[in-house]
């Protein structure tokens, strides 16, 4: 299918809004919420790097928005419209499950597809997607502002996704929720919504969750004091070195952040589910406690890109 055709017949479709003028223009013209300030989101899934080559397209679709989605609820922001690139091979029945998969996560979430651009004949996919959506002035949530005496907070739990990878490729046995939680991601929106002009610093567990909290520490000037053994694990860990593995493991799009000792947390998250691993303490950098005595960090945090 040629690429105008495949824009008219797959894309199009989708993108039902009034600001993505049906495809049919250079760009897509968006109306925002009166008074609300605009945030921007882009992250990019490449084949190999992010997901297997062979996972469901529909699950790559959705795994795409998610993380976008996720970032866009580390800021307390609502989603609004996307723009997909799309850059891969010229593969129409992946294009197609893709598409199809890209419809229902867009519905699941309530967003909209406001345009983006394709290219063909590469060797693998490479895809990126912004995501935009509002926050009501001065609720954006950002990753500096934690003080010390502040709790520590995550949502959900940690290190699923890390086993779930290993168990698409094939060095664990099955287990569906563990695959869903490395394919199909589930961005804390509500939760992200409810922290806006509350938590005093968070952000989104995308590479592990001890290197995403001593970025939060590096960037609120702080130290984190860590109980690794609050840390909520969906499946229990072995030993030591296995809970090491789930926290640096990433892949998690939980949401970390820091609330003052009089917020209740839990009455806040409503139905999302949220675990106090520890405490926002004056200095720099993370210090681990495990076993009621103090453990020296491990030498590899989480994922960093080369
Ligand atoms: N290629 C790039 N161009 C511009 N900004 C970038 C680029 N890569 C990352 N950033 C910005 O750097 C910050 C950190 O990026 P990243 O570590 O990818 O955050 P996240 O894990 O939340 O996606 C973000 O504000 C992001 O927008
Ligand atoms: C095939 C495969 N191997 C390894 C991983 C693990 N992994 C790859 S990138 C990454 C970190 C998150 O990706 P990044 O591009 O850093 O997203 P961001 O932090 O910008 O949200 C992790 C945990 C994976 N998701 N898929
Ligand atoms: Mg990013
Ligand atoms: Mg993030
Ligand atoms: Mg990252």
């Amino acid at each position: 299918m040629a690429e105008r055709e495949f824009i008219a017949r797959r894309l199009a479709p989708i993108a039902t809004s009034l600001a993505a003028r049906g495809l049919a223009d250079d760009a897509a013209v968006w109306t925002p919420p009166l008074g609300r300030d605009l945030v921007f989101t882009h992250d990019v899934l490449a084949a190999g790097v992010h997901y297997l080559p062979d996972d469901p397209p529909g699950d790559v679709a959705w795994k795409l928005l998610a993380v976008n989605l996720s970032d866009l609820a580390a800021m307390a922001a609502t989603p609004a419209g996307v723009l997909l690139g799309l850059a891969g091979p010229d593969d129409a029945a992946w294009r197609d499950a893709f598409t199809a998969g890209l419809a229902r996560a867009l519905d699941h979430f309530g967003v909209a597809l406001w345009g983006g651009d394709t290219v063909g004949g590469l060797a693998g996919h490479v895809l990126g997607l912004t995501a935009i959506g509002w926050v009501e002035p001065g609720k954006a949530l950002g990753r500096a502002g934690a003080q010390p005496g502040d709790g520590l907070w995550v949502s959900g739990t940690i290190g699923d996704a890390g086993l779930g990878l290993a168990v698409a490729q094939g060095r664990a046995p099955f287990d569906k929720q563990l695959l869903n939680r490395f394919r199909r991601p589930m961005p804390r929106l509500a939760l992200g919504q409810a922290l806006g002009g509350i938590a005093t610093a968070g952000m989104d567990v995308s590479d592990g969750l001890l290197i995403d909290a001593q970025r939060l520490a590096a960037a609120s000037g702080v130290g984190l004091a860590i109980n690794l053994d609050a840390v909520p694990l969906g499946v229990a860990a072995t030993g030591l070195e296995d809970r090491l593995a789930r926290v640096t493991a990433g892949d998690d799009y939980e949401l970390l952040f820091t609330a003052p000792a009089g917020v209740d947390v839990a009455a806040l998250a409503g139905r999302t589910p949220v675990t106090r691993i520890g405490a926002v303490v004056a200095g720099a950098g993370l210090s681990l406690n495990h076993d009621g005595k103090p453990l020296a960090l491990p030498d590899r945090l989480g994922w960093e890109h080369g």
